[in-house]
């Protein structure tokens, strides 16, 4: 009997038994008995047509050195290359599943005493079929592997993002083009090199997380600020994964770091624009009732008195009424350059709206140092105004008051110093007053 025709009369048997041993494959999990079968089945009677054929022998010497005719483009070998890759098979998988095949043929044909009959001949041909059916699938898996990592390559070169994988020791094993970029070399020379040394400013921290990923299998999040390519500061966000092989073992991490130095910027500004008063750039009204909360805890804990001041410009619609509103506006942002010279930067000065300031000094160790600062702020704002409409004068009233002294709330000391203002007013503008109890209930005595 020759081989064909015994594949033929047996084929479902043959897939029996090498069923058996393909539903072993990890990743032939899931696949229901007419997706594994199916390309063996055709693979076997494709061979059993060839096998039928005479062949020349020069034909039989081509390809006994595997080198069969070409196929058409899509044989069922390579249609079963194509099958197991997008399966997920690997390639070890798809070969043994070869091998299988033709010991299941050839123990069957030998079991069944089939063996004496079959041409010798058939045999050999089987055995370079099957190789061929090898190569064909073959080709066909890495042909799309290949594929699939140009298109992987090109997704990862074309991210503004940097992409890079190490290995657990910190050598570089792959880096896409933003990733060299940044180091100013090109892809291909960053392989192998130790990552650490590319990253000075940081070495410690990636030494230490990447330690960490590897020990914990987590993948790490951070962020940092750095001169990467020793231009200004930039701030990227970070990933490090771990990658695991088959057997669970991490053998590498891998890494993508986003430049995120804009969108800091413009959180910064939201912040800011939240905080801060637009056209001088001091804290506004939130900010300071927050600081002044802040501050006399601190001044509670240290036992250091604080003073606050509220300032307002003396007849300040006359120089919006002369000169215009932008001059007006552009007195502002003068009066609040200074008045900050006037104090420490731990001090705070606020633009509470209109023309009117506060000043919180904090740790006042002398109680005269509070009145020579009035008095200093008073000589800054007297000085005259060079603004693009023309130059103008202005004066300030101010009100003082003291804590723990006068009061310890928010409330109380605002009221107070408020009401300072308005007896500095009263008393004739150009000048300041520290709050008495017999101003209470006499200023504007508004919420703040
Ligand atoms: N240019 C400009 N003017 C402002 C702004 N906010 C408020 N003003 C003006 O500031 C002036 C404040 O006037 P008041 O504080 O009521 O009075 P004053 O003229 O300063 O007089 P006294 O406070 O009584 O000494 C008003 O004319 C407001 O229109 C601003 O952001 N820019």
């Amino acid at each position: 009997m020759r081989l064909p025709h015994f594949i033929r009369a047996n084929v479902d048997s043959i897939l029996d038994e090498w069923e058996k041993f393909a539903q072993a494959f990890k990743h032939a999990e899931g696949l229901d008995q007419t997706a594994l079968r199916d390309h063996a089945r055709g693979i076997l009677l494709v061979i059993c047509d060839d096998l039928e054929c005479e062949q020349s022998s020069s034909e039989r010497d081509e390809k006994s050195k595997g080198r069969a005719p070409p196929m058409p483009a899509e044989t069922e070998a390579a249609m079963h290359g194509l099958s197991r890759y997008v399966e997920g098979f690997d390639v070890n998988e798809s070969i043994a599943e070869f091998r299988a095949l033709r010991a299941s043929v050839l123990r069957l044909s030998v079991d069944s005493l089939a063996l004496p009959s079959v041409a010798a001949d058939d045999i050999t041909r089987f055995n370079e079929a099957i190789d061929q059916a090898v190569a064909e699938s073959l080709a066909r898996f890495t042909d799309m592997k290949e594929r699939r990592n140009r298109l992987f390559e090109a997704l990862l070169s074309s991210s503004p993002d940097l992409n890079y994988i190490l290995e657990t020791t910190g050598a570089i094993i792959y880096a896409n083009r933003a990733f060299s970029d940044v180091f100013q070399k090109i892809p291909a020379e960053l392989i192998g090199n130790d990552f650490r040394s590319l990253c000075k400013p940081f070495v410690r921290d990636i030494e230490r997380q990447l330690k960490s990923v590897v020990a914990t299998r987590k993948t790490h999040r951070g962020e940092m600020f750095t001169q990467l390519d020793g231009g200004e500061e930039r701030a990227y966000e970070y990933l490090l994964v771990p990658v695991f092989n088959p057997a669970g073992v991490c053998e590498a991490v891998a890494g993508s770091a986003r430049d995120i130095t804009e969108r800091k910027a413009s959180e910064e500004r939201v912040r800011r624009s939240a905080n801060h008063d637009f056209l001088t750039e001091l804290p506004n009204r939130s900010l300071f009732r927050e600081r002044l909360e802040h501050e006399i805890k601190h001044s509670t804990r240290t036992g250091l008195p604080l003073g606050l001041m509220f300032i307002d410009l003396d007849l300040f619609k006359e120089v919006n009424d002369r000169l215009g509103h932008a001059a007006g506006d552009q007195m502002l942002q003068e009066v609040a350059r200074r008045i900050s010279k006037c104090v420490r930067d731990t001090d705070t000065v606020a633009r509470l709206g209109g023309d009117e300031f506060t000043v919180i000094l904090t740790d006042v160790t002398l109680p005269d140092h509070i009145e020579s600062i009035a008095a200093e702020i008073l000589d800054e704002l007297r000085r005259p105004f060079e603004l693009a409409a023309g130059e103008a004068s202005i004066s300030c009233s101010i009100g003082i008051t003291v804590c723990p002294g006068d009061g310890i709330t928010p409330d109380e000391l605002v009221r107070n110093a408020d009401e300072a203002m308005y007896a500095s007013k009263n008393a004739g503008r150009n000048g300041y007053q520290f709050f008495t109890v017999a101003m209470r209930g006499v200023g504007s005595g508004g919420p703040v």
